[in-house]
């Protein structure tokens, strides 16, 4: 039996983590934190009696085996640290964490001895996307990503938009230039990783697409996912819910699981 908290609870994505929790014979929901929460009677989110609600993470004294965590980029790192302090194996699919960041955490999961995931995407499609991206970018110089999600998202640009870049910028070695006589008067270009361009899309009818586009010489090649049901994450959790179990490092990306 996995022992769980989710951060995040009462977001679109930490209620699907609750389902998928209910839902399993092998998990079990321990506690539920959202800062912002002022009810602590779990019956009130529909939740069993056992289930502790927590609004602050001073003296955490929710005991569990993972923390999994859907909330905020404001909110992401010091739940991340909390949990790590606590012996709690951090699963972390909120993005805008920055490299410092991440790797300040890596350190602290290493001293601790805990394991955990972080993932800007636990949908396969998505990790294919980003591993076949890196492969292309070898080839192609010139790389511009788009993603196009739903309205009510907070950050700009997506965790999975800006690693892919990453793993681009990884791939080629070197930014990437532009063409210098361009004008760019309302900002139409993008945001700017490195040469790479990317541009963020918010449209109610989306829920999350990526797509990497390579350009060169006379051909260009796009590289497209495209999630059409949150529960596609939710594969991609339950590998890494398995995976901190055995683990002692804080690992960075599903593709490193699967
Ligand atoms: N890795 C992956 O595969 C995926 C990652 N995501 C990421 O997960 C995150 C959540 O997405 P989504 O569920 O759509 O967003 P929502 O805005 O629907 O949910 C976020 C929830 O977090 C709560 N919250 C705010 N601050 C904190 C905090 N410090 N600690 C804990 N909870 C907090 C919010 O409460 P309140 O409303 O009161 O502020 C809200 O209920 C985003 O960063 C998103 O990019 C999303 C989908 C897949
Ligand atoms: O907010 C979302 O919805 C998503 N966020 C993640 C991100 O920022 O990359 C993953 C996926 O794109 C859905």
């Amino acid at each position: 039996m996995i022992s769980i908290i989710v951060s995040g609870f009462t977001g679109a994505m930490g209620q699907k983590a609750l389902a998928m929790i209910q839902a399993a014979d092998d998990l079990q929901l321990v506690g539920v934190f959202n800062p912002h929460v002022t009810n602590l009677d779990p019956a009130a989110y529909g939740l069993d009696a056992s289930v502790k609600v927590v609004n602050t993470l001073t003296d955490w004294a929710v005991p569990a085996d993972v923390w999994l965590d859907f909330s905020l980029p404001s909110g992401v790192y010091a739940n991340t640290k909390t949990a790590i302090e606590y012996g709690i194996r951090p699963v972390i699919g909120t993005s805008g964490l920055s490299e410092e960041q991440t790797a300040a955490l890596q350190q602290l999961a290493a001293d601790h001895q805990v394991g955990g995931v972080i993932a800007a995407n636990f949908g396969v499609s998505a990790v294919l996307m980003m591993k076949f991206a890196q492969l292309a970018a070898k080839y192609f110089d010139h790389a511009e990503v788009v993603e196009y999600h739903h309205a009510d998202k907070r950050d700009a640009p997506s965790g999975t938009a800006l690693n892919t870049a990453k793993l681009i910028y990884q791939a080629q070695g070197k930014s990437e230039t532009h063409n210098p006589d361009e004008q760019d008067d309302l900002g139409d270009r993008g945001g700017d990783y490195h040469g790479i361009k990317i541009h963020a899309i918010r449209l109610p009818g989306f829920v999350a697409d990526e797509e990497a586009i390579f350009g060169g010489p006379g051909e260009t090649l796009t590289i497209k996912q495209s999630t059409t049901d949150r529960g596609s994450f939710m594969t991609g959790v339950r590998l890494a819910l398995d995976a901190v179990m055995t683990r002692h490092d804080l690992i960075v990306g599903l593709e490193n699981l699967i």
